[in-house]
């Protein structure tokens, strides 16, 4: 006999990039009867029903958030509060509603106002992803390895928040749990302020004379090349999160900024001790995350 699903209805708002992804990681591993989507993008939710990674599309998020026992939002930050008070009216008592966004605060900021009673609100984060958006972007490889970082509200029902920690395990994910306000301040470190310095980087070099972008583009050696992976990620998407998680990505920028200009200053004095010492502290930490990824 086989085991039964873990959900009968998994509504999936948003089905770009992770929304494709758990849709396709979902049907691989037999976790829901149904899997439904909405995208505000006609074409998307199409698409998404065409390759046949969801059962049912819409456009309308109430819709296919009606009856499900799992909602899961996968839009940009921005268009959380919208689609939190649209779904809010038709949650069956006992739904869970659960997202992937890359900011937690705001995310419980935006939703929990519209949730009625009797819904279990479990925020999370798979964070695992790539510069690309889309339906077709995605693939159930994505998770498996990969950080899943859940936190839930004090008092947040413990059943509800161990059904979606099982689903991201069973999707081949490691799950943790952190206060809200503590993952917002790790992700600006680690994520968020890396793709701003790459938006940087890249605006910088795009505004150099003419015939000097010719040439940046010309020879761009990896590490400029690996600039332009991440500076291609999503405009909407990153919008939303230096837009939502703004109080720790300042607080980064400007110890990002002390410490650059420290670094101006020893190049300009010529001070290579300094340099050399800080690059073999950060070769350091290289091997430490190239460990970590094989243990
Ligand atoms: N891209 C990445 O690498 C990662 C993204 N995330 C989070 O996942 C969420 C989705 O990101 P992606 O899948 O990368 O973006 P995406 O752009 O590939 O997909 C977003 C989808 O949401 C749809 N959408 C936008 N507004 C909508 C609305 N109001 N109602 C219904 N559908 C709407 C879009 O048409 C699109 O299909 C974001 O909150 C992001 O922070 C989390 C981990 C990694
Ligand atoms: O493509 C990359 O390098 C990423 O960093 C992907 C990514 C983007 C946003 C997240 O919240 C998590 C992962």
């Amino acid at each position: 006999m086989t085991a039964s699903p873990a959900f009968e209805r998994l509504a999936i708002v948003g089905i770009g990039l992770i929304g494709s992804s758990l849709a396709r990681a979902v049907r691989a591993e037999g976790l829901a009867r149904t899997i439904v989507c909405a995208d505000a993008n006609a074409d998307h939710a199409a698409r998404a029903k065409a390759i046949g990674i969801v059962d049912e599309a819409t456009t309308d998020p109430a819709e296919a958030a009606a009856g499900a026992d799992l909602v899961m939002l996968c839009v940009p930050i921005g268009a959380y509060a919208d689609v939190a008070r649209t779904i809010g009216p038709a949650l069956k008592p006992g739904a869970i509603v659960t997202d992937v966004g890359s900011v937690k605060q705001a995310v419980i900021d935006a939703v929990a106002p519209h949730l009625p009673e009797g819904v279990h609100l479990v925020p999370g984060h798979p964070v695992a992803g790539t510069e690309k958006s889309g339906p077709d972007a995605g693939f159930a490889a994505l998770f498996p390895g990969r950080w899943c970082i859940l936190t839930p509200v004090p008092g947040a029902d413990e059943g509800a928040t161990r059904k979606v920690a099982d689903l991201w395990r069973a999707c081949g994910m490691t799950v943790e749990r952190m206060d809200p306000g503590h993952h917002d301040r790790v992700l600006a470190i680690t994520s968020h302020l890396p793709h701003l310095i790459a938006y940087t980087i890249v605006g910088t070099a795009t505004d150099l004379e003419e015939h000097l972008r010719q040439e940046v583009i010309k020879y761009s050696a990896s590490g400029f090349r690996d600039f332009t992976r991440i500076a291609g990620s999503d405009p909407t998407m990153w919008r939303d999160v230096f837009l939502n998680n703004r109080e720790a990505v300042l607080d980064c920028l400007q110890r990002f900024t002390e410490d650059l200009t420290a670094l101006q200053r020893s190049i300009r004095r010529g001070e290579g001790d300094a340099l050399f010492d800080l690059f073999t502290r950060t070769r350091e930490i290289r091997k430490g995350v190239l460990d970590a990824r094989q243990a």
